[in-house]
């Protein structure tokens, strides 16, 4: 499932996070890839440990903490801190696949599910688009700063080549409590369901019979 979300950061957090980034120092993005990821992605992002790189990040944890859908789309077990990147003119980060097994500083994990956060507005730069491979072809996304798309970390991706402006983007990964992309997409339906039939009618029995199928296809599909 590929899910575009829009305003998970707000116009305040935005500019918050632009001043951050406006006084911050990028480095090469090529330190984090992968050995052949590292031969196409041609981009800058913030060093580990930086300050800005710190505050931007306890921006976006809580901004994902509140946002229900994102929850309930992605049921993260670990959020790898984001990757704050920083494309200019003839920039781009050519078809690759994201690492399956990746280290925080706590653990290892493994990438279920990627996302991009959209820093800049779409009409800040030309190009830039994420595109993802699928078996109907590729597909371009551009979203609207604030705004995020999960998608399968199993894809094959790329970065459009910048033609003008600057695109600034967080981008991260997630171990989902449900490993099975399947499986997610189901619990997903049916909690969205079990939520609207609540607030149709109320607490009925078939409300009831729904929770339990939920809470038991859960704890068959839960990865703790
Ligand atoms: O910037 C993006 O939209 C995606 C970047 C990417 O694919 C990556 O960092 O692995
Ligand atoms: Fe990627």
């Amino acid at each position: 499932m590929i899910l575009c979300i829009a305003d998970v950061l707000n116009s305040v957090e935005l500019s918050k996070i632009a001043e951050l980034l406006n006084q911050a120092e990028f480095i090469d993005g090529r330190v984090t890839a992968g050995w052949n990821a590292k031969l196409v992605k041609n981009n800058t992002q913030l060093s580990k440990g930086s300050l800005q790189g710190r505050r931007v990040q306890d921006i976006i944890t809580a901004a994902l903490a509140r946002n229900s859908l994102f929850q309930l789309a992605a049921r993260p077990k670990i959020i790898h801190p984001v990757l704050v990147s920083r494309y200019e003119v003839g920039m781009s980060y050519g078809i690759h696949t994201d690492d399956a097994v990746m280290s925080t500083q706590q653990q290892l994990m493994r990438s279920d599910i990627s996302f991009t956060l959209f820093l800049s507005p779409p009409e800040a730069y030309r190009g830039g688009e994420l595109i993802i491979d699928s078996t109907e072809g590729e597909r371009a996304y551009k979203l609207p700063a604030g705004a995020m798309i999960l998608y399968p970390s199993s894809t094959l991706h790329r970065v459009e080549t910048i033609t003008m402006g600057i695109r600034l983007a967080a981008v991260g990964w997630i171990q989902s409590l449900i490993r099975d992309p399947q499986e997610r997409e189901v619990l997903f339906d049916l909690e969205t369901a079990r939520q609207q039939i609540f607030q149709e009618l109320g607490k009925t029995r078939s409300f009831d019979l729904l929770s339990k199928v939920y809470a038991n296809l859960l704890r068959k599909w839960v990865d703790l």
